[in-house]
């Protein structure tokens, strides 16, 4: 590996193995069948740059970190977060500037909010009314980018398809937006500092799930998981905002955050290893099955041994210390928004524990949470989230 990483970590210093490598790559240094059919496709094609690229002999580790960083210090300058961006009254058509259109706009991403994604829209009510909205805008341009290649139209999605869908992204941070739900985004990132790098990364990601079904190391996997879910993290954290007494650096709050989606992103890899391979896909790191004595066909076969268990038992291991790494942050995010952090960080945790229960059988048994596992979750989290910094 080249170069030396300062991972910066929210909590006291330690000096754990590189939550990348742990399963066999050198450490990288000191660590402190609901579907939402709103899509509709503008035209036009431009050149896209990939946003995490770069030099191929840097660990995406190193190469996401340099992301983390740039972030960071864009909410840095803008002093932990108030505006910066397009003035939206001067740039968006006269349409959208109408408060009460507006007000529709960021109503209709709550009702697909609350219909996708229920307990997390539960956790939003205790928000500031405005973060709320933004966070809602968020999630359904996040969730309309996910169905481009998980919905039922995605057999018809091609890369000309993502390259439109992202010059139609660059358009609703210029103050064009095509429809309501962009009218909303264009509003949410002129009024909070939200970078357009991770929304391209998040595409970036729909790309490599088209043209990719293998994934050789744990390097490329942290990359994919990067691109798909780290990146909400990034998004989501100028809008939930950072504590006023905060004496965290924004570096390690940021790093908190991608933690928290890379540990949600394997662990929706790992709760859904049955269901992938029936399409084909194997997102599991090909070398970390082979050190195992595993091969797709054991995965296909879907039996589970001995060494399936073993497998499993340290890749949960791995996504439990993301977790850890996400939970460092929490606290140092402002306080009305750790309720929900904190509700969807416990939710995606118990997954883990459920494929435990399971006997490792992710290939044909689906695991959840429980309702009642959940019901406890939320007083859990609530309480959690009176922990300051
Ligand atoms: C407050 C809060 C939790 C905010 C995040 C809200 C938000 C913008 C969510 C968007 C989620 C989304 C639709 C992502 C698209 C890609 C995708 C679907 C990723 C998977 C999510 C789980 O979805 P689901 O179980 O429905 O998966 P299926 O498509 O059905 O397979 C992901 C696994 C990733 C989601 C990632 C996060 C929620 C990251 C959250 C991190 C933060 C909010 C940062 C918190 C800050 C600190 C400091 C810890
Ligand atoms: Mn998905």
């Amino acid at each position: 590996m080249s170069g030396v990483l300062v991972w910066v970590s929210c909590g006291p210093k330690e000096n754990i193995n590189s939550l990348v490598g742990f399963a066999g790559r050198s450490s990288s240094g000191e660590r402190n069948q609901r579907r939402f059919s709103g899509l509709s496709f503008a035209s036009g094609v431009s050149a896209f740059s990939t946003a995490v690229a770069g030099d191929p002999s840097r660990s995406s580790e190193e190469r996401v970190y340099d992301v983390v960083l740039k972030q960071a210090a864009l909410v840095k300058e803008n002093k932990r977060g108030s505006n910066i961006g397009v003035d939206f009254e001067k740039e968006v058509g006269a349409d959208f500037t109408n408060g009460d259109l507006l007000n529709v706009a960021y109503d209709r991403c709550g009702e697909v909010c609350s219909e996708y994604a229920k307990t997390f829209y539960l956790g939003t009510q205790l928000m500031t009314s405005e973060r709320r909205k933004a966070i809602w805008a968020i999630y359904v341009w996040c969730r309309r980018t996910d169905e481009l290649v998980d919905g039922p139209n995605s057999s018809h999605i091609t890369p000309g398809a993502l390259d439109r869908w992202e010059q139609r992204l660059t358009d609703v941070f210029e103050g064009r937006p095509y429809d309501m739900y962009d009218a909303a985004l264009s509003h949410t990132v002129s009024k909070y500092p939200v970078d357009i790098q991770p929304f391209k990364d998040m595409v970036e990601g729909m790309r490599m799930d088209l043209r990719k079904s293998r994934y050789e190391n744990f390097d490329e996997l942290y990359l994919y998981c990067y691109y798909v879910a780290g990146t909400v993290g990034l998004m989501s954290v100028p809008v939930m905002g950072i504590a006023p007494d905060s004496k965290a650096s924004t570096e390690c709050i940021y790093n908190a955050a991608l933690a928290l989606g890379i540990a949600n992103q394997l662990t929706n890899i790992l709760r859904d290893v049955g269901e992938d391979a029936r399409r084909g896909r194997v997102y599991l790191p090909q070398d970390e099955l082979a050190k195992a004595g595993l091969s797709d066909d054991d995965i296909f076969r879907g039996k589970v041994t001995e060494k399936w268990r073993k497998f499993m038992k340290g890749q949960i291991k791995r996504a439990r210390m993301f977790f850890d790494e996400a939970e460092k942050g929490v606290a140092e995010l402002n306080s009305a928004s750790r309720w929900p952090v904190w509700a969807s960080l416990l939710l995606y945790r118990q997954i883990l524990d459920s494929i435990e229960a399971n006997d490792y059988n992710n290939f044909t048994k689906r695991a959840y949470v429980g309702k009642a596992k959940k019901l406890l979750s939320l007083p859990l989290a609530y309480g959690l989230s009176f922990l300051g910094p």
